[in-house]
């Protein structure tokens, strides 16, 4: 894969030179990848993108041309250019799989390792996990709102460039999609690609009868008619059932056909009925046009005959949500494998962060459904035999005791002393394991508008450890102070 070290936002390598310079080489580090708030107002997110992390680790190295590129800027000395040169990731990463789905302050990525390592990592990493997650969380949602109706991603020529096209696909597909139009994705991922006919080809016939006959001829056992290039019920629904019936007389199946514009229920409905009349029972219609999940979901309300849905620009550019904010935030450091809680104060109280070595656990109750996460330190256990109440970190006086639940801690080890110890899933494997995890959250918390906002509570252990470090920086600061005034 591609070498992207060079991926990165400049004061990544200033505060590298800065940690060489300053004797801090050897300084380790704990830095988490989480967000703060879920994106589209909904109920969770899906996580996504952590192939493209892996492969960005697996391939980091400052080729020739990016350390004379460096040199050039007259802001690098030439032993921490050489210390470039040979650059490799030695330390831990771990990370939730992929279609997991996340929620606000969970520490979604761990990296553990020299500081002057892990600090390069921060940019591309969240280039990367903020994009895929957004763009698999917001094709959950439009694959929620169609139901059975299979939904293919349409948005190549909208994207935000070549790459958000192709990364785009891949999300899209883990969050449900069940194919795209984007034939380099299609290659690159192993996503199984789909089209229907553009009105360009309608337009270059003398008639649609025409265009639609020379397309049948062409691909008789594939054949699915765009209708709404001059009039869907006038004319392209009617020679469309003409053409497919010619088909289907010959023996092959006619697919069905794509409404592109107008009311859609309005049209979807009328057409369905056409088809059925003309006994194209088995023909399917397509719905596309600037559809989202809003659209989707009301028009499937509104009792539409639209049997799969094709869906672009707002998937593929998020456009009610266009950024996830994931930060990657320090939260211990040490020397030698000894490490230290460390928290970043803000007046803001939820840009306060977590501090210390932690993991995600997750509580399921005994049908298998996801009740609460609690994010603890690494090293806590919780037994089954006991029940635990758990409290909210910011309204402690809210309650909840769990009984006989299951645990699964969501981290899973992908490196270790900078080797992969994780076999990376196929993206068939991750789409499928993302809908069954999925399935076991309640609907309350997956529905599109005004969500139930699912349970996530720091342990009591990573609680207490956080108003101690406030407090001791708060009383620190005082002292401070008082000093000065003195
Ligand atoms: N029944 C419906 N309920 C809700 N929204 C709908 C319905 N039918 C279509 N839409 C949505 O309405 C929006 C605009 O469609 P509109 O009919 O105004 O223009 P259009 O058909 O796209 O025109 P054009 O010919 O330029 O493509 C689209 O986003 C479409 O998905
Ligand atoms: O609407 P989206 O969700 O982005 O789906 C993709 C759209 O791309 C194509 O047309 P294009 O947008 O190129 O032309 P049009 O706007 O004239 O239909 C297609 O016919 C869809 O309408
Ligand atoms: O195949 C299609 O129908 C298609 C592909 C990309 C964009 N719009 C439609």
């Amino acid at each position: 894969m591609e070498n992207l070290t060079m991926l990165t936002d400049l004061y990544q390598l200033t505060m590298m030179q800065g940690y060489y310079v300053n004797g801090c080489r050897d300084k380790e580090a704990v830095f988490d990848v989480f967000f703060r708030s879920l994106p589209f107002e909904g109920g969770y997110a899906l996580a996504a993108g952590l192939e493209q992390v892996v492969d960005f680790i697996e391939n980091l190295k400052f080729r020739e041309e990016d350390i004379a590129y460096l040199k050039g800027l007259h802001i690098f000395q030439n032993d921490f250019l050489e210390e470039l040169r040979n650059f490799k990731f030695t330390g831990d990463v771990d990370a939730v799989q992929e279609g997991t789905p996340i929620f606000p302050y969970e520490p979604i990525i761990r990296v553990k390792g020299r500081i002057f390592e892990a600090q390069l990592l921060e940019t591309a990493i969240l280039n990367l996990i903020n994009f895929e997650t957004l763009i698999a969380t917001k094709a959950s949602r439009v694959v929620s709102a169609a139901g059975k109706g299979p939904v293919m991603e349409f948005g190549l020529r909208r994207a935000q460039g070549p790459d958000a096209g192709v990364l785009g696909a891949r999300a899209a597909f883990i969050g449900g999609c069940q194919s795209t139009s984007n034939v380099l994705a299609g290659e690159r991922y192993a996503i199984p690609v789909s089209g229907t006919q553009a009105h360009s080809w309608i337009q270059c016939f003398s008639s649609e009868l025409e265009a639609f006959r020379a397309y049948a001829r062409t691909f008789p056992d594939n054949c699915l008619l765009l209708v709404d290039t001059y009039s869907a019920l006038d004319s392209g629904v009617p020679n469309a059932i003409k053409v497919g019936l010619e088909l289907e007389a010959e023996g092959h199946h006619f697919q069905g056909i794509r409404i592109d514009s107008g009311d859609l229920t309005y049209l979807s409905k009328e057409a369905r009925r056409m088809l059925d009349e003309a006994g194209l029972t088995q023909a399917i219609i397509v719905g596309s046009n600037d559809l989202d999940e809003e659209t989707i979901f009301s028009i499937r309300a509104q009792g539409a005959a639209i049997d799969a849905w094709g869906v672009g620009t707002h998937l593929i550019t998020s456009k009610d949500s266009p950024s996830l904010g994931g930060v990657y935030k320090l939260a211990a450091e040490g020397e030698n494998g000894v490490f230290h809680p460390r928290l970043k104060v803000s007046e803001n109280i939820s840009k306060i962060t977590n501090p210390g070595i932690k993991k995600i656990v997750r509580f399921y109750d005994r049908a298998g459904k996801a009740m609460a996460d609690v994010i603890a330190l690494e090293d806590e256990v919780f037994s089954d035999r006991k029940s635990l109440t758990i409290f909210d970190p910011i309204q402690t006086w809210k309650r909840k005791t769990l009984a006989n639940f299951r645990t699964r801690e969501l981290l899973q080890p992908i490196f270790r002393k900078g080797k992969r110890v994780y076999d990376l899933p196929s993206l068939l494997e991750i789409q499928q394991y993302s809908r069954q995890e999925l399935d076991s959250f309640w609907d309350e918390v997956k529905r599109l508008a005004n969500p139930h906002r699912y349970i996530v509570d720091l342990s009591s252990k990573l609680y207490d450890l956080k108003q101690q470090l406030l407090l001791k920086i708060h009383n620190e600061i005082k002292l401070n102070e008082n000093q000065e005034v003195e």
